[in-house]
């Protein structure tokens, strides 16, 4: 909800009360990935003007000054610090596994501990380091009903959603698996991840109608009862080399699906996560690496 004097002004005013990268001046900044999905972390502590569509386009833009997959705000929350995300097009995201083990990493170098918790726009995520690069998250309960994905449609199993890409009368691929990290995705299971033009049949899925929400689209590949292979189009920004949710997502499908068991190594192109969803609270566990490649301040 926004301050009481922003309710009542009037639209330019509002307008002109909006970040602009110029409010950025003198802020710290950090470029990190998580096993080559990058992001740019924005640290708004302190007291800021919020995060623009706008002024994550621009950091995001691969062919301006910084360019990433996600930007990532670090604001003052209540009690706890707070991630923000934003996606290379502008648009929020409810989740990021990639990012999370990053700003968790970035807390506990600040503070010196061995464990963190912060909040995140889909809840309090709680971190503990593995080693010096290398983090685990716990990203909650991942939500299966159709109206938590959200799917369009009612579906009363979601291991098996109504998509088919392809002649209709002879679909290619059909009948993914959908679920919510605290972000959407379907995954498709498919025999050879290597095979897939992800590329083109991601952005239609992505926009498909079943999906008011957009989707995180990903192809899998089960290797083993605890190896899965999987690629992904991220919505708001494209192929990435890894995408941390997809992995979370496509271990609980196969898992769903009696593909695998609840724990297995998940391969995407930048690396790998280790992912177990867990028996006793049916969290899901991530763990993988971090990397800090510069920073600054604007
Ligand atoms: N890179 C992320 C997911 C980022 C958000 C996603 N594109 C969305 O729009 O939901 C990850 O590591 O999970």
């Amino acid at each position: 909800m926004a301050p009481r004097a922003l309710m009542d002004a009037d639209p330019p005013a509002l307008y002109a009360a909006r970040m602009s990268l110029e409010d950025l001046t003198g802020r710290r900044y950090w470029r990190m990935d998580g096993l080559g999905n990058e992001f740019v972390i924005v640290d708004l502590r302190g007291g800021a003007r919020p995060m623009t569509a706008d002024a994550a386009r621009t950091l995001g833009d691969r062919s301006g000054a910084f360019g990433c997959d996600q930007v990532i705000t670090l604001e003052e929350g209540r009690g706890l610090p707070r991630m923000g995300i934003w996606n290379a097009d502008g648009s929020e995201a409810g989740a990021c596994g990639n990012a999370a083990r990053c700003v968790a990493w970035l807390l506990m170098e600040e503070d010196g501990e061995a464990a963190t918790a912060f909040a995140s726009p889909s809840g309090v995520l709680m971190a503990e380091r593995l080693g010096p690069h290398r983090i685990a998250v716990d990203m909650g309960e991942p939500k299966l009903r159709w109206d938590q994905i959200p799917l369009a449609e009612a579906h009363e199993d979601t291991r098996y959603v109504d998509v088919k890409l392809g002649p209709i009368d002879k679909p290619v691929l059909w009948g993914p698996s959908a679920v919510s990290m605290g972000n959407p995705h379907c995954v498709f299971f498919v025999e050879d991840v290597a095979t897939q033009r992800l590329d083109r049949f991601g952005p239609l899925v992505e926009h498909h109608p079943l999906f008011p929400e957009g989707v995180n689209v990903s192809v899998a590949q089960v290797r083993s009862r605890h190896d899965l292979r999987v690629r992904t189009w991220e919505r708001g920004v494209g192929l990435t080399k890894a995408c941390g949710t997809a992995a979370c997502a496509a271990l609980v499908s196969a898992s769903r699906r009696r593909l695998t068991g609840r724990k297995a190594n998940v391969e995407l192109d930048g690396g790998a996560l280790g992912i177990e969803w867990r028996e006793e609270d049916g969290h899901v566990i991530m763990a993988g690496a971090v990397r800090l490649s510069g920073e600054g301040t604007f």
